[in-house]
């Protein structure tokens, strides 16, 4: 059985997902994403479940820098989750004056907490669980949790499928040490992160190698290189497999154009979503092109 450490403590989003992703094996609790990711480094787990983009705050940053930092890890696998919440209390709490959660989850509730909540005071904890482990032990008054969590902790229920976009939605990753990659199934996405030179142009240099090879990308996140202001380094997905000629195609041209390039996973997509083709950049059109230039080369055609 293997032994998958996700972004927990139990009753979190993210244990859901791992749920899903590793329905079976033996799950493992990390109380940050960076830890969750530590312990597949370190190989104390096979793998870690951990979130990368919620539908309505974006990035979930600490696994982006936690996936560009230190050894590599590549995604093998994604879900993604419908996001309801639950508010709990502590039972006989009258006057609620904090709420406390996941910034990413307190992002996503703000207007139900202004609306119902007016005095309370957002309080900033590691994940939605770990608020609930606050309220049980009186360091706030409430929490906004997965729906799952009032399983775990003795709390009372003030509101469930709380939420201000009501088909708000968080994609999770399954994430290995580099091996066998995933079969290509026609439904899939690749990510990677790209640090390229600081010079006129050089965002759109990249994304003009992906756009004339007609492949479609699926996110495009900024993060600081952290070592000299200004400088970025790009997470960008997009879709297709590692497998298939235009996205090698594409990746050798990037190797070429980048500083550092980090390949972070290709992996069938959750939403079933097949990849765009353009006319002249599918496979077949990369495989005959090649030949082409091989016969060439050997004098068979000119
Ligand atoms: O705290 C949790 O329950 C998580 O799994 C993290 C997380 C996130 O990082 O976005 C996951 C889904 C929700 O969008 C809110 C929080």
């Amino acid at each position: 059985m293997a032994r998958i450490a996700y972004f927990g403590p139990q009753g979190t989003f993210t244990e859901q997902a791992a749920r899903v992703l590793a329905a079976g094996d033996e799950l493992v609790p990390a109380e940050t994403i960076r830890l969750a990711l530590t312990a597949v480094r370190h190989g104390e787990a096979d793998a870690a479940c951990v979130p990368v983009e919620n539908s309505v705050e974006g990035a979930v940053t600490a696994t982006l820098d936690g996936l560009s930092d230190a050894d590599p890890l590549v995604a093998v696998a994604e879900a993604i989750l419908p996001v309801h919440f639950s508010v709990l209390k502590r039972p006989g709490t009258t006057e609620i004056r904090t709420v406390a959660s996941h910034p990413h989850a307190l992002a996503q509730v703000r207007d139900w907490l202004e609306a119902n909540l007016p005095g309370a005071t957002p309080v900033a904890s590691s994940s939605t669980a770990a608020a609930a482990v606050g309220v049980h032990a009186g360091d706030f008054d409430a929490a906004v949790t997965a729906p799952v969590a009032v399983e775990h902790y003795p709390l009372e229920v003030v509101a469930t499928g709380v939420a201000d976009v009501s088909d708000a939605r968080t994609r999770f990753l399954l994430v290995r040490k580099p091996g066998e990659l995933p079969e290509p199934t026609g439904a899939d996405r690749t990510s990677i992160v790209a640090a390229a030179v600081n010079r006129t142009g050089t965002l759109a240099e990249l994304l003009t190698e992906l756009a004339s090879r007609g492949i479609n990308l699926t996110r495009l996140d900024a993060r600081p290189t952290r070592d000299n202001f200004g400088e970025y380094r790009f997470f960008i997905d997009f879709e297709g497999h590692v497998a298939e000629p235009r996205i090698i195609d594409a990746l050798a041209a990037l190797r070429r154009r980048c500083r550092n390039l980090r390949f972070l996973g290709s992996h069938p997509r959750a939403d079933g979503i097949r990849s765009t083709i353009e006319p002249g950049a599918d496979n077949d059109s990369f495989l005959d092109a090649t030949a082409w230039v091989d016969a060439v080369r050997k004098g068979d055609l000119a």
